[in-house]
């Protein structure tokens, strides 16, 4: 069952877009007080996205309340260029009550603290959001069945660091085969890993990682990462006021992502539908600053280094040679060059 008219902005473009415009409008009539050009806004209320859905979102509001309530959403007129995603924060106006039939309206998206993005394919500049605010995301990739692929898993890396959300790696089915080489690619990363297998799900560490935070969890089909969620997730707390029956319970939905809250607080987003992570968006730059210590001696090498092993004068290559990055030095500038040959390889 699906609960809304068609549209075609889940998951949507983003870069074309310029959000400062709506943000930030100009006053037409710049003599008039500020207060009259908004006082159908003054009634807002704030509600966080927990799903998208062709052209209506669903706003969780007062969360954790007595009074908290799911809304569904139309957005404002002006809003119609602007990305809403599951995650945003909003302002929304109308019928806030959350009753059968009630219909709020977004008039204004918050600014975001992160932004998962990804393209359609590695060749495409449009970048999609995926999740907005997220903290972590958590790459669940199996020991075998199916194999694990490391450049697969730099790729989810890249779109982490983009972000600027801190990447989490859950290696499971560890009981069909030692991950300790494929874990071995890994290890100039500042990555936290945990392994799962299917005896010893490590519910008390993912649930002490995941508490109180926004986590995307991405994976390939086939990985375990159902079995992971709906672990972590009871049913019993998956219940976001009238989501489930609005929604069909994201199973019959069109929307790419799933929001489910932790029994202990926080948020994990599920995102089934994202069948791809395109990097074309992506700005070198962004992944050398996850790389804090080597940003630091690259900021003496050449204006537009590419830092691989053959950039001229690359700082880093030279410090590596040098010996002066430390014992992980070498290893973290391969992590590294290894990330930036991910942007510029075509996918997988
Ligand atoms: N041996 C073993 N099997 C597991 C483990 N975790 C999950 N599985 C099995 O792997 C298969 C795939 O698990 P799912 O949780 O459905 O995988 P998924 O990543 O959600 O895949 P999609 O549903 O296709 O997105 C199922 O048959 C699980 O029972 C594990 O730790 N060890
Ligand atoms: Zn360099």
């Amino acid at each position: 069952m699906s609960w809304l008219p068609p549209d075609d902005d889940e998951d949507e473009p983003y870069g074309a877009y310029d959000e400062s415009a709506v943000r930030s409008r100009p006053n037409p009539k710049a003599n008039r007080p500020r207060s009259k050009q908004r006082p159908a806004h003054d009634d807002a209320v704030v509600g966080r996205i927990v799903t998208v859905d062709r052209g209506r979102y669903l706003a969780l509001i007062d969360e954790g309340e007595p009074t908290e309530r799911a809304v569904i959403c139309t957005r404002a007129r002006e809003l119609r260029k602007t990305a809403i995603v599951t995650g945003d924060r909003v302002d929304v106006v109308g019928d806030v009550s959350g009753e059968e039939g009630a219909l709020g309206r977004i008039v204004s998206v918050h600014e975001r603290r992160t932004l998962l993005r990804r393209s359609a394919d590695d060749t495409d500049a449009v970048e999609r959001i995926v999740v907005a605010n997220a903290d972590q995301l958590m790459i669940v990739v199996a020991a075998a069945n199916p194999e694990p692929r490391p450049r697969l898993v730099d790729r989810y890396l890249v779109a982490a660091f983009d972000a600027g959300i801190s990447p989490l790696l859950v290696v499971t089915k560890t009981d069909l085969a030692d991950p300790t080489a494929f874990l071995a690619h890994f290890a100039g990363l500042d990555v936290r890993v945990i392994t799962s297998s299917a005896e010893h799900p490590p519910l008390d560490a993912l649930h002490a990682l995941l508490r109180d935070r926004t986590t995307v969890a991405v994976g390939h089909s086939g990985v375990g990462k159902s079995t992971l969620v709906n672990a972590l997730v009871p049913t019993a707390h998956r219940a976001i006021g009238r989501v489930n029956s609005v929604t069909g319970r994201g199973r019959h939905t069109s929307s790419s992502t799933v929001s489910l809250r932790l029994p202990d607080g926080g948020w994990i987003i599920d995102t089934p539908g994202v069948r791809s992570f395109g990097l074309g968006h992506v700005n070198p730059d962004s992944i050398l600053i996850a790389f804090e210590d080597l940003a630091e001696v690259a900021r003496s090498c050449p204006r537009g280094c590419t830092h691989l092993t053959d950039a001229p004068d690359c700082e880093l290559v030279e410090a590596a040679a040098r010996g002066e990055l430390g014992d992980l030095g070498p290893q973290r500038l391969d992590s590294l060059q290894r990330l930036l040959t991910t942007l510029t390889r075509s996918a997988y």
